[in-house]
């Protein structure tokens, strides 16, 4: 048995890191995970060396993103290598990658999910990065904290669809990001209004500013609306979220 990963592990490997950002929601299925591959191809985009850390072990979705589904991890001396990305060699790491099956479910207890977020962020050779984002379990519960309280994240992205995003949410995720010594950076409304193909009319099917409304109110300092796309969806399911062209993220100060 190889010994346990110790703080000090994880702290050489994390101080080679600029900025990490943990990107979190209040449900599942609100597209935390597609915001976390178009900030990451954001980042790439500038040129940056960058990481993804799927720690969504019950719903790995990052590698289906970047069409890596079938990707397995190799071991060097260096670590566990991270697999990269076809277009931008984004580094990504997920608990996808350790599974002999690519449909095997993952049915794991807290603790053993806690004890395999301590491997990745001992282990992995990630090298130097400007930075790592962080694929949080949805929720605003104890999985997504403890990943957290290991990661050290230096910030936080919160995403919600309108119909989720509440006072509530946002209070939440900031006592979340308190409670790890960091604060919110960002607010990001997923499938906020549809553009008509036809006239180019944008609608705001649940109805329009609450995010931007809620963002001042609570003086995060970057907001973004997403609306829902078909070309996104496409992108997404073919496993080809590098070739999306839009970027929601231009004006991000973080
Ligand atoms: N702006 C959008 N327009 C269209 N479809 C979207 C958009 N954002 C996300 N989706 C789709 O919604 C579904 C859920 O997105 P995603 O997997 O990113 O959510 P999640 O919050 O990470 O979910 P989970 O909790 O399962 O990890 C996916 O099929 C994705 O392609
Ligand atoms: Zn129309």
């Amino acid at each position: 048995m190889q010994k346990r990963v110790t703080d000090e592990e994880i702290k050489e490997r994390l101080g080679k890191i600029k900025s990490r950002i943990a990107v979190m929601s209040g449900k599942g299925g609100v597209g935390k995970s597609t915001v976390t591959a178009l900030l990451a191809v954001h980042y790439a985009r500038q040129g940056k060396k960058v990481g993804i850390l799927d720690a969504d072990f019950l719903g790995p979705s990052i590698p289906i993103l970047f069409g890596l589904r079938n990707a397995r991890i190799a071991v060097s001396a260096e670590g566990l290598e991270p697999v990269l990305t076809q277009k931008y060699g984004i580094k990504v790491m997920s608990m996808q990658f350790l599974l002999p099956k690519e449909n095997t479910p993952v049915i794991w207890r807290g603790p053993l999910i806690a004890g395999m977020i301590r491997e990745f962020l001992g282990r992995v050779a990630w090298g130097e990065l400007d930075h790592l984002l962080i694929d949080l379990p949805p929720g605003t519960g104890d999985a997504p904290l403890t990943v957290m309280q290991d990661a050290k994240p230096t910030g936080v992205v919160v995403v919600s669809t309108p119909q989720e995003l509440t006072a509530v949410i946002v209070e939440k995720a900031i006592n979340m990001a308190e409670e790890t010594n960091t604060s919110v950076l960002g607010l990001v409304e997923n499938m906020s209004y549809f553009v008509c193909p036809n006239c180019g009319h944008k609608s705001y099917i649940f109805g329009e500013g609450k995010g931007e409304s809620l963002a001042k109110k609570y003086n995060i300092g970057f907001f973004t609306s997403i609306p829902i796309e078909e070309e996104l969806i496409k992108l997404a399911d073919s496993g080809r979220i590098e070739e999306y062209e839009k970027d929601w993220f231009e004006s991000a100060p973080f």
